[in-house]
């Protein structure tokens, strides 16, 4: 038999899965890693950590592997989008990584729309300045760490800097390539222009691969650590998003996908390159070769329920967290969480906006508030599915994924919220799973992705919307979208006391 191996370079943690040619998840390994928050709004990583932790799983997943070696044939990569990793001439790191979901770069899209314009950036990118993506992370460094943007030869994302770690190739591609505002996500190149107005030199962008172009094979150093075969092949990989579609098995128009991992993303497949949403969700390139995605970001939707758990629970498993949530009932007696913890993306692109719990009182407890913090990110999720709904897509069935689609109440509350069928994977992680398609397309396994899909994409459960739930979750919703309007001026004025 032989396999493949797919890594999802998550926020939390990265996670390996040893796929057999059946598209059976055999092994799987994960190893988590933290955050670094200095200040509020500011999230880093060391990718010096992402190479370690990724070794050690792999190293563990090949030790309890019976096979030979040889027979793990490819292996890709998914991984979170945006985050900025600078190289010297050297290739060494010269800072932490500025993730996807550090805000700390308003005054950097602001300075976007005025060099560029809104529309001219919509027409190039297709997606509006957000703080998150990688163009403004680049900015700050060269207004605030000017030595730093001196010192840099290239600029990667976080799943490129680890395959650059695991071959000594440096690329990126187009999938995870969009989230930078620095493509031109149509014709699939870097901006020039983009490029000119800010003063970033050409040779800082990385070349461009497709998902599933072979790019390289494992060194013999990294053979050495982890017992992979040298002659194993690597493939690009794309980012968790598109990963995630890949390996849900959003390969064609109508179908949606809702992943809930540290983000929470509601995504939609896309056939063409030229439809006009306004900027107001996400549009990038696919890890499918020249199809397109759109997608509505929660920022902080798993991270809402682990800041939650690792703040009043720590000792605790989600499992025992969650197990008495369907004893409380629809609305969590009153209480109403925005999951704003770390500002927001769709539909509310704000930096400064930050969560609440409304309504609570005394006879509250625990179970309630993890109920209300399960609703709030379901609810934030559902603002994005009313944008794809209110642009004409028809929306009667969503694919669930990521870490929270481990909770059977949650899935069916999601049926209940989105007023839709929920269908649950044999595995839930779609990223990981994605890469591992990648990797067997790349191999030649398949001769499409949607074919590697048939094999590889088992739909185990699915969840019915029950009428009288969705009722009252949409009195619960129409609640819930005005307390954004009702608490964004706080905040603003809360802000001069933020660490
Ligand atoms: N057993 C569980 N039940 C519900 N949610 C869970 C469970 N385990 C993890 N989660 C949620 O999943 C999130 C992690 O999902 P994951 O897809 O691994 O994220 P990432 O790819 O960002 O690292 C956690 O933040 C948590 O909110
Ligand atoms: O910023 C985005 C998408 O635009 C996030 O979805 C990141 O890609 C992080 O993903 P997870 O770690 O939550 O999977």
């Amino acid at each position: 038999m032989k396999y493949v191996i797919g890594v999802d370079l998550g926020t939390s943690a990265v996670k390996i899965l040893l796929v057999n040619k059946d598209g059976k998840v055999c092994q799987e390994v994960s190893k988590s890693y933290p955050l670094i928050q200095e200040k509020s709004g500011y999230s880093e990583q060391d990718p010096e950590e992402w190479v370690v932790k990724t070794v050690e799983g792999i190293k563990e997943l090949v030790q309890g592997f019976d096979g030979k070696a040889e027979d793990i044939e490819g292996i890709s990569f998914s991984g979170q989008m945006h985050g900025l990793v600078l190289l010297d001439e050297q290739n060494e790191i010269i800072r932490n990584s500025i993730l996807w979901n550090d805000t700390r770069t308003s005054e950097q899209c602001r300075q976007i729309y005025e060099a560029v314009g809104k529309e001219k950036l919509l027409s190039i990118t297709k997606n509006p300045a957000l703080e998150g993506f990688t163009l403004p992370k680049l900015l700050w460094v060269k207004e605030h760490e000017p030595e730093n943007f001196e010192k840099a030869s290239v600029f990667l994302l976080p799943k490129d800097y680890l395959r650059y770690r695991l071959t000594g190739q440096i690329h990126s591609e187009y999938s995870d390539a969009a989230g930078t505002l620095l493509l031109n996500v149509g014709e699939k190149k870097w901006s020039t222009e983009i490029c000119e107005i800010f003063g970033i030199k050409p040779e800082l962008c990385p070349p461009l691969a497709e998902s599933h172009g072979h790019v390289g094979n494992i060194t013999s150093d990294v053979a050495l650590q982890t017992g992979l075969a040298e002659s194993t092949k690597v493939f690009a990989g794309g980012a968790d998003n598109a990963c995630g579609a890949i390996g849900s098995g959003i390969l064609a128009e109508g179908r949606t996908l809702c992943s809930v991992g540290t983000s929470g993303v509601v995504l939609s497949y896309e056939e063409r390159n030229d439809q006009d949403f306004e900027g107001k969700v996400h549009y990038f390139n696919h890890g499918e070769e020249n199809a397109y995605y759109t997608m509505g970001v929660t920022l902080a939707a798993g991270y809402s329920l682990s800041w939650f758990k690792d703040t009043f629970a720590k000792d605790e498993e989600f499992d025992s967290l969650l197990a008495h949530i369907d004893q409380v009932p629809i609305g969590a007696n009153g209480l109403l969480f925005t999951p704003y913890l770390a500002g927001e993306r769709t539909p509310y692109a704000d930096a400064l906006i930050r969560g609440s719990f409304i309504g609570m009182d005394a006879s509250h407890q625990r179970r309630d508030f993890v109920r209300s913090v399960l609703e709030g990110i379901t609810f934030s999720l559902n603002e994005s599915i009313e944008i794809f709904r209110e642009n004409g897509k028809k929306i009667d069935t969503v694919i669930s994924i990521g870490g929270g689609a481990k909770n059977e109440t949650w899935l069916q509350m999601q049926a209940d919220i989105f007023n839709a069928k929920i269908v649950k994977l044999s595995s839930e992680q779609g990223p990981g799973m994605g890469a591992a398609m990648l990797a067997a397309y790349g191999c030649g396994w398949f001769s499409s992705l949607q074919q590697c899909a048939e094999h590889f994409v088992e739909a185990v459960k699915t969840y019915e919307p029950i009428e009288a739930n969705v009722g009252q979750y949409q009195k619960l919703f129409s609640l819930y979208k005005q307390v954004y309007q009702q608490t964004r001026e706080l905040n603003e004025q809360l802000q001069e006391f933020r660490k």
